[in-house]
């Protein structure tokens, strides 16, 4: 197991407790508002209820307890020394993670039964994804053959990068309403040194770390498709979460839904949705799902098979805000932090794409800081601003 550098820890971890933080926000709001919202959308039974309050009292006045269960993978839980902490006392990462894994331990998604599996989750995603706007976005997709393929690749690009605000954790912070207007100049871009790294002839296997299912997962499919079609990757691996976490994250089974969204649409979108399927058929698309990637720690700490996997790509990409906070550390970084060297343990070449959700940041130019802290909005978690960092 790699560990990072003593100067990463040395940097404070970002813990939830500051009253006002972002971070005490996602404790204090989200998560009651999530509890609510799954009670609402699915008609679970009186245990289950009963679950919701227990855990609802759990998070708003209580201690951390133990998970109560053993299904695969509870082992992981058992000695972390955070039980008997208050939930606002302990690294955010921590905290965010367990709360998931708590939420569906009462659901009984672990529980042989009849609510094994059923995703707490699906029917806002399922609703997201029929929405109109998804219509509009697939139709969209027309266009793309006409335009030469510096214009594609950065169109593909963008619109992954921007399918990232489509996070229903961040929404229920906001509101759908809420989501500010996109600031389209990135906060920092190197999306040359990206398309640098894909151009090298011995092209091979691109890791890409998915994040948000839906409107975020159908623009990293056509992306990936593109990889594959330009030749840019040979194969892509496609990094998914194990079970339903963080609201939107997506799971196999949102792979499926939208490549089924895909083939039932009409023109490009169509033939992009037929490729895809092929792709995995044929064994140059590769789901993954990996219990790390619902793991409460950095990526510094991954072990030593997933760094295998990472080593051995062209380029690995981490989609979202999560993903970011894994990769440089969730530490109070001084924005100006070269991304090189948080991500220096990293094994091979790693870009982010992600949209600012929450308050860590690294390589940033102190001119672009000045810039962003003198304008009037909170540029860190509003989710409208953007970036594509990339070590190679
Ligand atoms: O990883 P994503 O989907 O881009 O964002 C996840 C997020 O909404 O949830 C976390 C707070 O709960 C933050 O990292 C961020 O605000």
């Amino acid at each position: 197991m790699t560990r990072p550098s003593p100067a990463t820890e040395d940097r404070a971890p970002v813990v939830v407790s500051t009253a006002g933080s972002f971070a005490r926000s996602v404790l204090d709001e989200r998560h009651p508002a999530l509890i609510e919202r799954v009670r609402r959308a699915t008609p679970y039974p009186p245990e289950q209820q009963r679950a919701l309050d227990t855990l609802l009292e759990e998070i708003t006045k209580g201690e951390i307890e133990r998970l109560d269960d053993d299904a695969p993978g509870a082992e992981r839980w058992r000695h972390e020394p955070f039980y008997g902490q208050r939930w606002p006392d302990v690294p955010f990462l921590w905290a965010e993670s367990f709360f998931y894994r708590k939420l569906l331990a009462a659901l009984r998604y672990f529980t042989p039964g009849p609510w094994q599996g059923v995703d707490p989750f699906a029917p806002f995603k399922n609703a997201e994804l029929a929405s109109t706007k998804v219509d509009d976005e697939l139709s969209a997709l027309d266009r793309l053959p006409g335009l030469p393929v510096e214009e594609q690749d950065r169109t593909l690009l963008h619109s992954s990068l921007w399918g990232n605000r489509a996070d229903l954790g961040f929404q229920l912070s906001t509101g759908t309403e809420g989501l500010g207007e996109r600031v389209p100049g990135l906060v920092t871009d190197d999306s040359a040194a990206l398309w640098e790294i894909l151009a090298d002839e011995r092209s091979g296997t691109v890791c890409l770390v998915a994040d948000n299912a839906g409107p975020e997962l159908l623009p990293d499919l056509v992306l990936a498709d593109h990889l594959l079609t330009t030749g840019r990757a040979t194969s892509v691996v496609l990094h998914l979460k194990p079970y339903p976490y963080y609201v939107s994250d997506a799971t196999t089974a949102d792979v499926l839904a939208c490549l089924d969204r895909l083939s039932t649409a009409s023109g490009y979108a169509r033939d992009i949705g037929e490729r895809l399927r092929h792709a995995i058929t044929s064994g140059r698309l590769i789901p993954r799902t990996h219990p790390f990637s619902c793991a409460p720690l950095p990526y510094a700490h991954m072990p030593a098979d997933l760094r295998d996997d990472f080593a051995s790509a062209t380029l690995t990409v981490m989609k979202g805000d999560l993903n970011y906070r894994r990769l440089v550390g969730d530490r109070h970084w001084p924005a100006t932090t070269p991304f090189s060297d948080v991500t220096a343990y990293f094994p091979g070449p790693v870009a982010a794409l992600r949209t600012l959700k929450s308050d860590v940041v690294t390589g940033l130019t102190p001119d672009t800081v000045a810039r962003l802290d003198a304008g009037a909005e909170s540029w860190r978690t509003s989710g409208t601003h953007a970036l594509i960092q990339v070590r190679a």
